[in-house]
């Protein structure tokens, strides 16, 4: 379908927002400002007083965890996981999973994110729910190696990737999703490794998120997580790294030759109490680094616009520097590196052959004049329930505030019925 967003306040691929039309064809943008005269729109979208710009990129999510969303809160991460999350995980069934990547999604969409990375269980519900919505997902299917079910969960992603990798008319990819090195030790990452180069398939992993973590990963391999992860070759296949935390100097090096791209979650990691990763260093070293909401039971959201004011305030007060993650800098690392991040070239940026994943911003709240900077708007002073309108490839599911093919009020209803059920059994 030909879609022309007229006059809207455009966040453009360098970083200006001048008011624009944005011509769409089908999946992509045609052209931004210059129009052709012979383009012919089926639908035009009144951007007047709206922001436009690129959607959102979740690069680190677990969106069936909407359904532990307040089940267990300020609790450190080993503690939550071992005593609260895994052992109600264990007794999620496939229709928690699709209910509850279907409450994520919704959230997520109505927030002005277009693009997700996930990692859990069951991940053909996750894909179906990706289909039904018509959201852009990197799925991969969370591989506890340890378990008694690990090399049944490494199958499983096999079969994820045959079933799902381009689905939906390519908005699907799949990634091998080992959990950590904690839980896959190197002899299952190297099972790992070798799946991942026979469906050429690149890796989403947790790493280096605790100090913890990092101390028994030296006390038990005699190095780091990731000169660990380098050692046992899944560097090599491409990766997407959540959280890196505690990290070295030769760490980053590492990650940078490598071209390690990471998720920052930084919400989850002041919830979980693990920590402020090194992004001022990981930045200035050229390192990709993307934002993740993480599961909403560590967040407890998932909107990534909270996400990229969290992580413009925590570097500042963390380093003491006002132009540490300065607004723009944090709005491209929830859009253009985000998408990088998760191994999409041609998403993230509001630019003539990128898909057509764009959010309008409804911009009449009180807080949004006077508009001296509408990035710094963006970053410091407006919220994801401002999210007015959103395009997935080309196609509008959020108009008015309003899901243009979901229902919202049935998926909330089913969410909270299995969420219900859940602690019950
Ligand atoms: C095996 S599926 C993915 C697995 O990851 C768990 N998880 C959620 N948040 C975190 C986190 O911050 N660090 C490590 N693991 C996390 C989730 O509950 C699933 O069990
Ligand atoms: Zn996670």
């Amino acid at each position: 379908m030909n879609i022309l967003i007229k006059n809207a306040n455009v966040l453009l691929a360098d970083g200006k927002v001048k008011i624009a039309d944005i011509a769409i064809k089908d999946s992509e943008i045609l052209a931004v400002e210059n129009i052709p005269e012979t383009f012919k729109a089926e639908k035009v979208i009144d951007g007047t007083d709206k922001l436009a710009t690129a959607g959102f990129v979740n690069a680190h999510t677990h969106v069936s965890m909407t359904l532990l969303r307040s089940y267990a809160d300020d609790m450190k991460l080993m503690d939550w996981l071992e005593n609260k999350i895994w052992p109600i995980e264990a007794k999620m069934k496939k229709e928690d999973i699709y209910w509850g990547a279907m409450l994520g999604i919704a959230e997520m969409i109505k927030s002005g994110t277009t693009t997700f990375a996930d990692m859990y269980g069951d991940m053909d519900q996750v894909a179906q729910a990706c289909i039904d919505t018509d959201i852009r997902a990197v799925l991969s299917r969370g591989i506890i190696g340890v378990a008694p079910n690990g090399n049944q969960a490494l199958e499983e992603n096999k079969i994820l990737f045959r079933d799902f990798n381009n689905a939906n008319d390519g908005k699907i990819t799949v990634m091998f999703g080992p959990h950590a090195p904690y839980t896959c030790p190197p002899d299952f990452l190297q099972k790992v490794v070798k799946a991942s180069e026979e469906y050429n398939g690149e890796i989403h992993i947790h790493l280096a998120e605790t100090k913890g973590e990092v101390e028994n990963c030296l006390k038990e391999y005699g190095k780091t997580p990731i000169a660990l992860m380098e050692e046992v070759g899944i560097l090599d296949r491409g990766v997407l790294a959540a959280h890196c935390v505690h990290l070295t100097d030769e760490d980053i090096q590492i990650m940078k030759k490598y071209n390690v791209r990471v998720a920052h979650n930084p919400g989850s990691n002041m919830k979980l109490a693990s920590g402020v990763a090194p992004v001022q260093q990981l930045l200035k070293a050229g390192v990709c680094v993307g934002l993740g909401t993480d599961g909403a039971s560590s967040n407890n959201n998932l909107d990534m616009l909270e996400e990229i004011n969290l992580a413009t305030l925590l570097h500042k007060v963390n380093t003491l520097d006002p132009l540490a993650v300065p607004a723009l800098e944090g709005v491209k690392m929830g859009t253009e590196y985000g998408a990088k991040a998760v191994g999409l070239n041609n998403v993230g940026l509001i630019k003539e052959g990128y898909k057509a994943d764009i959010v309008l911003f409804d911009m009449s709240a009180p807080q949004c004049y006077p508009r001296h900077d509408l990035v710094s708007l963006l970053a410091y002073s407006m919220n994801g329930s401002m999210v007015d309108t959103v395009l997935v490839d080309g196609k509008v599911l959020l108009e008015n505030r309003a899901f243009t093919t979901i229902d919202e009020e049935k998926i909330k209803y089913e969410a909270n019925r299995c969420a219900m059920n859940l602690t019950l059994r």
